[in-house]
Formats: structure tokens, C-alpha cells, sequence
């Protein structure tokens, strides 16, 4: 366990590079175009991106950094390590968990660390049997580390319930077509819906043709084609880690910010998270690829938040708490279940320790201001979970101390944050 101790202020300006979602996506699908070249701009540095990059570095898939470039060399090749090692990685142990089970020289152990181990993939693991996939849980059933045993794979309808997480559908939409041409999806109770059309819409980039439709909170999906490399692409800023800069607008005595987009348009589910920052008076202009954000004082009492679309930059609004509103609700945040930690535990637990009181359901937190002692040290325990040493950082100015036990979780999707974080 390694504990910091924050003081100093540096004022400089801050980097944010691409998103660790479509970083991981591409790269996945550049992977997988037999023989062709994808230039990549703007790749994530992400931790959980060098684990996709490590992995694939495993199979014959060529990788190389030129300038500010990644290049990568496709070749489908079945996967031949015995140990595959993901740590926590969501993303990258999701649709490597399917592809063991079908794209295997020999059967693949999955392991990762222990929040990865109390992640469930019972869902991917159902449909992986359906096609024929057979797997061995070493100690609970549905969660790694697992043996994954080669089968050949049988094509039908592919239903996925994406209650506990929207990467089970992604995943296969990602993996599926290296298999077969056209493919059928049905997916229900989704979650993170965003995450679903992102994947789309890159699979989309890379030659995939979609037809989809939306049947009672339900989606149809039917894809066809090959992957064709789409030869260079610009991964856009991370939105999610964006988000927490934005947040602490609100907590700053200098009130204007500027960012500027590598790209025109960003299509993360996250970037949603600029309504509720209008709510609370921080106002965006957007001009081409600039985005100005100011702070206008503005009276609230009660928020009430739906965090349907913001999975990853809605764990700040909690915090928000510090300045003068008295009740904040926010609702929809049922995935925060099955996260790193359970993060409505987490955020609900470090809260009360800061004198506030909390009232949580498995789809909501309800948060009022109690007696904040704010003279006091503060001990944050971050659950070995990066989002809850992201947004914890908002307040750190109101205690006089401010410690975080096992800080480096912030690796997963942003090495520097606190570096960045500490600048403003
Ligand atoms: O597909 C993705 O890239 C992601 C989907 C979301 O997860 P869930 O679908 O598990 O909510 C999000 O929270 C995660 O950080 C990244
Ligand atoms: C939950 C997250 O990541 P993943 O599911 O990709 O591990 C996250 O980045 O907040």
C-alpha cells in the first residue's frame, strides 16, 4: 500500500489524450484486419491500453509507436499463451475471454487481479455456452480466473442480457465477425447504452454493416461484412477523464476553461455529463473544435441527476455536496454495482467519513449535507478503484490533510492525474 501526501499547487496546463474505450476498441479490430496497416493518432496511454497492446504484442499482431503514431500491423492469429494475465481491464478481458474459448491453439487459463475476480462475466460466459464454448471456473463460478477450454464454434441468434454491463455486447459485436459474415444480436436490460453505439460506430469504420432496431427497451442488431481497415483514425480525448477537470470548475475561484478536441465531434456516451454541468452553472460554448466552459454563481438547493448515459463521469456529482447544495439525488447508476468496487459502497462509505449523510439503493444515492469537520486529516480509501481517487480530489482542499491509500489505481485510465489535477 503506498500513501501520498498532497500540499503543493503547480499551474500549468493540463494533457488528456484519447479515450480508453475506443483506444482499446480500435486496436482490437486493427488487430484483426488480415495484413493491413491502421495509423492510429492520439492513442490512449492508458494502463489498461497497454494491457490490450501487451496482448496483442503476444500474437502475431505487429505494433509500433513512430512520432506521435501507432501503427498497427493486422494477422489473425489464434491465441497460443497458456496464462493470459489482464489484470483489471474490463475492456480487454471481455472480448479476450470469448476468443479463448473459439480462437485457441490450446486451452487458455484467464486471470486477472482481485477487483477483476469479483467483476462478474456470467452473462458472456452464458452466451459463450450457448456457441458451444465450455469453460472451468477455478473458484467461482462465472467470475476468473477461469480455464478456457477450445471449442469450435456453433452460429445462432445471439442474445445477450446486458443488466451488469453493456462491454458483454460489445464484445461480441467486436469479436463475431472475425467468425461468421452476418450475425444476429438481441440485447436486453442494456446498460450503458452509449458504449453499445460507440462500438457501432467504429466496427462501422472498419467496414462492418449495421442494421439495428430498438423494440421495447430492447435492441436488434444485425451486422455483415469483413473487417477492412479503415487505415488512419483519430482517437478522441478521453471525455470521462475530461470530466473531472470540468467538475472542478465549480470548486475554483478562476472560472473560465478551455479545451481544446483533437477531434470535430465526440461520440462517448460520457460527454453527457455537460448537461448536468449546465445545471449547476458551468455553461459550455462550443466553437468547432474549441469548447469554453465558465462558472455562474448559481442558487441550488436539491440536484437530481440521472446518470443513465454517464458511467464513468458521473461519480463527481456526489461530490458536489461541498458546496452549498443540501440534497443531491442521483438515479440510474445500477452499474456502478459491478465496477472496480461496488462504487455506490464506496462513494456512499468515503462520504460518511466525511460527515455527510447518505441514504442508497442498488440504483440510487441520496446525499445530504451533515457536519463537514473539515480541519481534520482525511484518510481516503480508494477500493483499489481509479474513479474514487478521481473524484474524491475534488474536495481535497477542504481538509486541512488529505491522504490516499493505494493511489496508483489511477493507472487504469489516466497515469497523471494527480500531477494534472493538482495544476488548477
Ligand atoms: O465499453 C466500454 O468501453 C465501457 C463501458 C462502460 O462499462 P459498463 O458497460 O460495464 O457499464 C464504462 O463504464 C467503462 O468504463 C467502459
Ligand atoms: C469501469 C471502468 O472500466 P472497465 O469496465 O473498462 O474496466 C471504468 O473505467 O470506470
Amino acid at each position: 500500500m503506498n500513501i501520498l501526501f498532497f500540499k503543493k499547487k503547480i499551474k500549468e496546463k493540463i494533457s488528456v489524450l484519447g479515450s480508453k474505450s475506443i483506444s482499446n476498441r480500435v486496436l482490437m479490430i486493427s488487430s484483426l484486419c488480415n495484413k493491413q496497416i491502421t495509423k492510429i493518432e492520439n492513442l490512449s496511454n492508458s494502463e489498461d491500453t497497454k494491457i490490450m497492446i501487451n496482448f496483442l504484442l503476444k500474437t502475431k499482431v505487429k505494433i509500433y509507436k513512430k512520432e506521435n503514431f501507432f501503427y498497427v500491423l493486422g494477422k489473425i492469429t489464434k491465441i497460443k499463451n497458456k496464462n493470459i494475465f489482464l489484470k483489471n481491464a474490463g475492456t480487454v478481458i471481455r472480448p479476450i475471454f470469448f476468443l479463448s474459448n473459439f480462437f485457441t491453439v490450446k486451452n487458455i487459463n484467464i486471470l486477472g487481479n482481485l477487483s477483476m475476480q469479483k467483476r462478474t462475466i456470467k452473462e458472456l460466459n452464458n452466451v459463450s455456452n450457448s456457441l458451444g464454448g465450455k469453460t472451468f471456473f477455478f473458484k467461482k463460478k462465472g467470475y476468473i480466473p477461469s480455464k478456457n477450454y477450445r471449442s469450435k464454434i456453433k452460429h445462432k441468434k445471439i442474445k445477450v442480457n446486458c443488466f451488469k454491463s453493456s462491454q458483454y455486447a460489445s464484445s461480441l459485436l467486436i469479436v463475431l465477425p472475425i467468425f461468421k459474415n452476418k450475425n444476429f444480436f438481441f440485447l436486453t436490460n442494456i446498460s450503458s447504452y452509449f458504449y453499445i453505439l460507440l462500438t457501432l460506430k467504429i466496427i462501422k469504420l472498419f467496414n462492418i454493416k449495421i442494421k439495428k432496431k430498438l423494440v421495447n427497451k430492447n435492441i436488434f442488431i444485425f451486422t455483415k461484412g469483413k473487417y477492412k481497415s479503415c487505415k488512419n483514425i483519430t482517437i478522441e480525448n478521453d471525455f470521462s477523464s475530461l470530466s473531472y477537470f470540468f467538475f472542478k470548475l465549480f470548486f475554483l475561484k478562476k472560472r473560465v476553461f478551455k479545451f481544446i478536441s483533437i477531434t470535430k465531434q465526440i461520440h462517448q456516451g460520457d460527454v453527457k455529463i455537460l448537461n448536468c454541468l449546465k445545471k449547476i452553472g458551468i455553461f459550455i460554448f462550443k466553437e468547432n473544435r474549441n469548447f469554453y466552459l465558465f462558472f455562474k454563481k448559481k442558487k441550488i438547493k436539491n440536484l437530481k441527476v440521472n446518470c443513465k448515459d454517464i458511467p464513468d463521469s458521473s461519480m463527481s456529482i456526489p461530490l458536489l455536496i461541498f458546496k452549498k447544495i443540501k440534497r443531491i439525488k442521483i438515479f440510474n447508476i445500477r452499474s456502478w454495482n459491478f465496477k472496480e468496487s461496488n462504487r455506490i459502497f464506496s462513494i456512499s462509505n468515503e462520504l460518511k467519513k466525511m460527515g455527510c449523510k447518505i441514504k442508497r439503493g442498488k440504483n440510487w444515492l441520496i446525499i445530504k449535507k451533515f457536519f463537514i469537520n473539515n480541519n481534520k486529516k482525511f484518510f481516503l480509501k480508494t477500493y483499489n478503484d481509479h474513479r474514487i481517487l478521481m473524484c474524491f480530489f475534488l474536495v481535497k482542499k477542504y481538509f486541512k490533510k488529505f491522504f490516499v491509500c493505494n493511489s496508483t489505481c489511477v493507472k487504469k485510465t489516466f497515469e497523471n492525474f494527480i500531477f494534472e489535477i493538482l495544476k488548477f
